[in-house]
């Protein structure tokens, strides 16, 4: 989980806060954060700061949608509210939950090499279990059983996005569910928002004057009009957990065939190992 902020409360006289129009569901460290807030550079977009766990966590869920509603920031008539929790993705629950909500919501899923994904999502565990002074194994001894890969691994699960995609797409049609290319968001990411803009029926107004390449940081970062440039924090884009290359090729073996499936799930291809 990202550290939660308070919900900002309305200040413009007609603003108010609304339920999302659309909702990023994943992938956990597909680029969900970065996503959300170049959309948030687009003026009718209003971004909920924080992840809010309402469709995946019961503890959320039962207070009701009053209360997933008072975790959104203020918008002003036109605008789209949107919010990122891609602890949705691989949630049972949170597809059947998000129809009840709202059957017309747009959602976006942000994809990345599923191995590079897995790797990233081991990495910001054992950052959190170091931080906490805690010990946590080494990726090697989580992924491999015997010599083999072992599929119980949740990291792994995470990462076999046919399986997920599938669930959504038993409650909503594939023209509602647009799939951004993450690895391309980190290489260029106008291409990407422009064509997340049209799918959200927004006006074209982000540009190439939104983002800069830092090249301290390693990746771009972003330029408001008439605010402050920023990159995104030291948590996103970190150094991964090494991996001997022996398993990495075990890990691309295993995850052909799963990728082959999402591939002809969602109707194209991705440059993944
Ligand atoms: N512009 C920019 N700046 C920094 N980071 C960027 C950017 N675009 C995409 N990314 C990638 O976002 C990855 C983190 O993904 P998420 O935000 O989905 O992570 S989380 O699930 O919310 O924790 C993060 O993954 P790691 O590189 O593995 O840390 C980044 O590769």
């Amino acid at each position: 989980l990202e550290e939660t902020l308070l919900p900002v409360p309305p200040a413009a006289a007609n603003a108010s806060q609304g339920l999302p129009g659309a909702i990023i569901i994943g992938v956990r460290k597909g680029g969900t954060r970065a996503l959300l807030e170049m959309l948030d550079l687009h003026p009718a977009v209003a971004a909920a700061p924080a992840e809010v766990h309402f469709f995946d966590l019961d503890e959320n869920y039962r207070h009701g949608l009053g209360w997933y509603r008072a975790q959104m920031p203020a918008s002003l008539p036109g605008q789209l509210t949107v919010e990122k929790t891609p602890g949705y993705f691989a949630s049972p629950k949170a597809p059947a939950r998000v129809r009840h909500m709202d059957r017309a919501v747009r959602l976006l899923l942000i994809v990345r090499d599923p191995v590079q994904r897995l790797v990233s999502d081991y990495t910001q565990v054992l950052r959190n279990r170091q931080l906490r002074k805690k010990p946590y194994p080494a990726l090697e001894e989580l992924l491999l059983r015997q010599g083999r890969v072992n599929p119980g691994y949740r990291a792994l699960q995470r990462s076999l996005y046919h399986l997920h995609l599938r669930r959504w797409l038993a409650h909503f049609p594939r023209a509602q569910i647009h799939v951004v290319d993450g690895d391309a968001l980190v290489r260029d990411p106008l291409p990407e928002l422009k064509r997340t803009e049209r799918f959200l029926g927004l006006p074209a107004r982000i540009g190439a004057a939104n983002f800069y390449f830092n090249a301290t940081k390693g990746f771009y970062c972003l330029r408001p009009l008439g605010g402050h440039d920023r990159c995104l924090d030291e948590s996103k884009g970190r150094a991964h957990a090494p991996l001997a290359a022996a398993v990495l090729r075990a890990l691309c073996r295993f995850f052909r065939e799963p990728n082959h499936t999402f591939f002809r799930l969602v109707g194209r291809s991705f440059d993944w190992c």
